[in-house]
């Protein structure tokens, strides 16, 4: 017990200290949980530039956010109230801490913390609990397999902000995963999902279905600087593919692009578009996939299932289904945990804050920054 009052404790097997060795950080967009918090969540998105630049942004932020509350709060009453992000994100950390406690002794014991960008717990928070709790080398894992500045890098901004804001003198380590969106565990998660939902279909139906992969769209204008996400989302999508071939499923696919915000241009096809004109096409049976995010979201449950799914049926789609999210999935969690082991192995605790900044274009503010050429960071 008194063990438990030093910052540092080396010896937490012998001692029986509690003090975790390994700090994992899930970044994470984050939701809000109930309509309160819906204007604090849309207010923090629109005033992030990294996600969406707007000019006299912090004046204009409130605003959009004002007018846009009331829809979205109806869009989560239809979900049950809220984004179930948080507690997905808190179910698969206490299971990723279990499995990396089990198999991975050296970096034993393990604590997982989640930083949100938009919705509580928020970056700051983690960062002054782990602070609170002593941690002295954290991982900072992005939660979104497919880079992009507007998701991990204005998450890894923010973080980059706060640490020099409240731990200036670096007491904790940091390193980084920054992207792994094509990482085999992954990839087989993805796929057990789509086998699982292929079974659901009639044998008749079965090789008839055509599997949608819908990833969250991105604005011309972020593609056109060269955000590296779209590239990333089709690597993942064509290493699933690969895997269900070689198990013998060889189904026509698509990529398409959900969740479009606001007037200007965003890379298509969309996915309600694709919806409609494959169905025209004779299309009758199509297997929605989410991509691009590993748990379930006011874009899975209420736009792919409730908003597609409606059109789909006018549309005469009549066999239209959705492959579960990863959620709590074993394999998901597997390969989690070996990402992280991996990435432990592999990278000595690196106390570099730039190492936290956006890769991509290494500035604090990426939508200012090209990002061509965005390096792969090592992990
Ligand atoms: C990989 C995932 C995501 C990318 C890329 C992404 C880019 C992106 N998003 C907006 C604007 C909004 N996104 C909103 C919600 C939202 N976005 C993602 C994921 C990605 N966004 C998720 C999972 C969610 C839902 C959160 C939840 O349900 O808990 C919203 C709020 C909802 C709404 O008002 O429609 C906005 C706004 C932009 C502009 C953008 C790329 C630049
Ligand atoms: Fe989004
Ligand atoms: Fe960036």
């Amino acid at each position: 017990m008194p063990y438990r009052i030093l910052t540092h404790c080396y010896y937490v097997r012998a001692c029986g200290c509690r003090r975790s060795k390994t700090a994992i950080l899930l970044m994470n967009l984050g939701g809000p949980r109930d309509a309160d918090e819906v204007y604090p969540f849309l207010h923090r998105l629109f005033a992030d530039p990294d996600i969406i630049p707007i000019p006299w942004q912090k004046r204009i932020a409130p605003w959009i956010a004002r007018r846009r509350t009331p829809k979205i709060i109806e869009q989560y009453n239809a979900i049950g109230g809220g984004s179930p992000i948080r507690a997905w994100t808190e179910r698969q950390g206490a299971l990723l801490t279990e499995l990396l406690d089990k198999q991975s002794p050296a970096t034993a014991p393990h604590k997982v913390y989640l930083g949100f960008r938009y919705a509580a717990p928020l970056t700051e928070d983690a960062l002054s609990t782990m602070l609170a709790d002593g941690v002295t080398r954290a991982v900072a894992f992005t939660q979104y397999p497919q880079y992009s500045c507007s998701t991990t890098g204005s998450s890894l901004n923010e973080l980059w902000r706060r640490v020099e804001e409240i731990d200036p003198k670096q007491r904790i380590q940091w390193s980084l995963i920054d992207r792994w969106g094509n990482h085999p565990g992954l990839v087989k998660a993805f796929a057990h999902r789509i086998k699982e939902k292929l079974a659901t279909y009639s044998a008749e139906e079965r090789d008839q279905v055509i599997i949608l992969f819908s990833a969250h769209s991105l604005p011309m204008s972020v593609v056109n600087r060269g955000d590296t996400y779209p590239g990333e989302v089709a690597a993942t999508v064509n290493a699933v593919v690969a895997e269900l071939a070689r198990e013998g499923i060889n189904n026509a696919y698509r990529l398409v692009w959900q969740s479009q915000v606001g007037p200007a241009a965003w890379l298509g096809p969309q996915t309600s578009e694709a919806i409609d004109g494959l169905a025209k096409q004779g299309y009758k049976n199509q297997l929605l996939v989410p991509i691009a995010f590993t748990s379930d979201h006011i874009e899975t449950l209420f736009e792919l299932d409730h908003e597609y799914g409606e059109e789909a049926k006018e549309a005469g789609v009549t066999g239209y289904k959705r492959a579960e999210s990863l959620n709590d999935s074993p394999l998901f969690i597997d390969a989690m945990a070996d990402i992280v082991k991996e990435h432990l192995r592999a990278t000595p605790s690196v106390s570099k804050q730039w190492m936290l900044r956006c890769p991509g274009c290494k500035s604090d503010t990426c939508s200012k920054t090209r990002t061509f050429f965005q390096r792969q960071s090592p992990q």
